[in-house]
């Protein structure tokens, strides 16, 4: 058997006290078997503004906060899909939005650069976001093979478009770390999220950010974990903190052998970039 958890937060702009609330939670945790731990974008620090952003960033591999997040994988014994984190590149000025995996021995042993930016005039009352003019877009797609099964990883805005999943090929969990905005979210995250689940036939597990943050934004929360029938298994509405359940295998198993879409879907690709 497996966990698949997910953290939401209310992630404010000092790392420190993010950092402390993720440590908090996993300490709370009794972990007797395989256990996932998925933390929301931008969980090590939201609405300080892209700068706070770029202070932070770090290069893949090496930095204060990838060391932590190693740690804390190693001493609570759980995996952790870090969310979105800033990191360097050496082709651009902007940084990447990295989804940092590291296994439960704290070992790096993925990472995902946020592909779809949200360049979006979501509404006359809530401003305009432009994360490409900070962010750097991804070019991979990323799957890896864990206790899990094959999990796919995506962020946020990525979450629209379909075709990155059908590009996945057969995996048994998605991944989607997000900061998904109140007024989006109330219309199209858990149709999106259920969608994903039934068309991939997988588990999806989906971290929010939720509340209000330093620099005014509203985030959803309903972070949530879905089953490959696209059932709505858990979900923590407004709240922060820790969500989870257990992989069913024989009901992934079941769900595939009855309704086989991965054999009969003519557009899915089987090839994955790998890492
Ligand atoms: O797709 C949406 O509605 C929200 C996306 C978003 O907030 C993001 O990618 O940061």
């Amino acid at each position: 058997m497996a966990n698949l958890m997910v953290l939401q937060m209310t992630s404010c702009p000092d790392v420190e006290s993010n950092l402390a609330f993720v440590e908090s939670q996993l300490a709370g945790l009794t972990v007797t078997e395989p256990t996932m731990v998925v933390l929301p974008e931008c969980f090590a620090c939201f609405g300080g503004g892209d700068n706070a952003q770029a202070n932070i960033a770090e290069t893949i591999g090496n930095g204060p906060v990838q060391q932590r997040l190693a740690q804390l994988a190693k001493t609570f014994g759980v995996w952790i899909v870090a969310g979105s984190f800033p990191t360097r590149n050496s082709f651009d000025h902007r940084f990447s939005a990295s989804c940092l995996v590291f296994n439960d021995q704290g070992e790096l042993i993925a990472d995902y650069q946020k592909i779809h930016l949200f360049d979006v005039q979501v509404a006359d009352n809530t401003g305009r976001y432009a994360e490409s003019a900070s962010t750097q877009p991804g070019n991979k797609i990323v799957c890896f093979d864990s206790p899990f099964g094959r999990v796919g990883v995506a962020i946020c805005y990525d979450l629209r478009f379909a075709g990155l999943f059908q590009a996945m090929g057969e995996i048994d969990v998605l991944v989607l770390p997000a900061a998904f905005t109140a007024v989006t979210g109330q219309a199209h995250w858990l149709p999106l999220l259920r969608a994903r689940a039934i068309e991939l036939q997988c588990y999806v597990a989906a971290a929010n950010q939720t509340g209000i943050h330093a620099n005014g934004r509203q985030t959803y929360g309903h972070s949530s974990v879905i089953s490959p029938w696209g059932e709505v298994l858990v979900e923590l509405p407004a709240a922060t903190g820790l969500v989870g359940t257990k992989i069913d295998y024989a009901l992934l198993a079941d769900i595939r052998q009855r309704m086989p879409v991965g054999q009969h879907n003519c557009f899915r690709s089987t090839f994955v970039e790998p890492r």
